[in-house]
């Protein structure tokens, strides 16, 4: 019998949807970072950095909480993209992603006062070739604003997904299959 209580330090529903589809009970807090001060143009490391950050900002409250967060970007060529902040900038992130193999990266941090584990799963997406209009239209949905790349590929987005490799999991924003296998070291189990 687990004692941990698990933390989702998290807004993001996805992740809620992800722990839940596993079982894994949690509570929620959100953490208020500013996301601009991790600088890095390194997937890798700012999407690890940024998982840093948001577990820092939640400070532990006992022994048994156990708290988890993450950080999704898409990146392609070594250019970076997090969530758009206007329809020209979805319109462009879709259109550079257009017909072409792009990235998703992942990062995680898992802490107690014990200890902390962090990591990064990647996956690859590939797109159709997409048209003018088609992307015009989508950009005109709400899909693409709260979604790291300007797409959904569990929403309307999916219709532009070709074949993805890796953890489907890990595009949707929370890789759970390693995050389970990660969690079990801090007794944290699925009921
Ligand atoms: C590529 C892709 C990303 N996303 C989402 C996952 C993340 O929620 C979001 C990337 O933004 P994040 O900054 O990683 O997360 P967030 O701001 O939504 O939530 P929080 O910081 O509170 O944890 O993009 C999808 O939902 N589907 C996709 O296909």
């Amino acid at each position: 019998m687990s004692s941990a209580k698990l933390i989702l330090g998290s807004s993001s529903p996805r992740r809620q949807e992800l722990l839940k589809q596993v079982h894994l009970p949690f509570f929620i807090r959100k953490p208020n970072i500013d996301e601009s001060q991790v600088t890095t143009q390194d997937p890798v490391e700012k999407v690890k950095q940024l998982a840093i950050r948001k577990s820092q900002a939640l400070p532990l409250q006992d022994e048994k909480e156990v708290i988890l967060t993450a950080d999704t970007v898409v990146s392609y060529q070594q250019q970076i993209f997090e969530k758009p902040i206007s329809k020209e900038a979805a319109f462009h992130m879709i259109s550079t992603l257009s017909g072409k193999t792009h990235e998703v990266y992942t990062g995680v941090m898992i802490r107690s006062t014990e200890k902390e584990r962090v990591f990064v799963e990647r996956s690859e997406v590939t797109f159709w070739p997409l048209s003018r209009e088609e992307i015009e239209w989508y950009v005109t949905t709400k899909d693409p604003y709260d979604k790291a790349g300007a797409y959904g590929i569990q929403s309307l987005g999916a219709m532009f997904v070709k074949s993805i490799r890796g953890d489907y999991a890990t595009i949707v924003g929370l890789p759970i299959s390693r995050v389970v296998r990660e969690l079990k070291g801090f007794s944290v189990l699925p009921v």
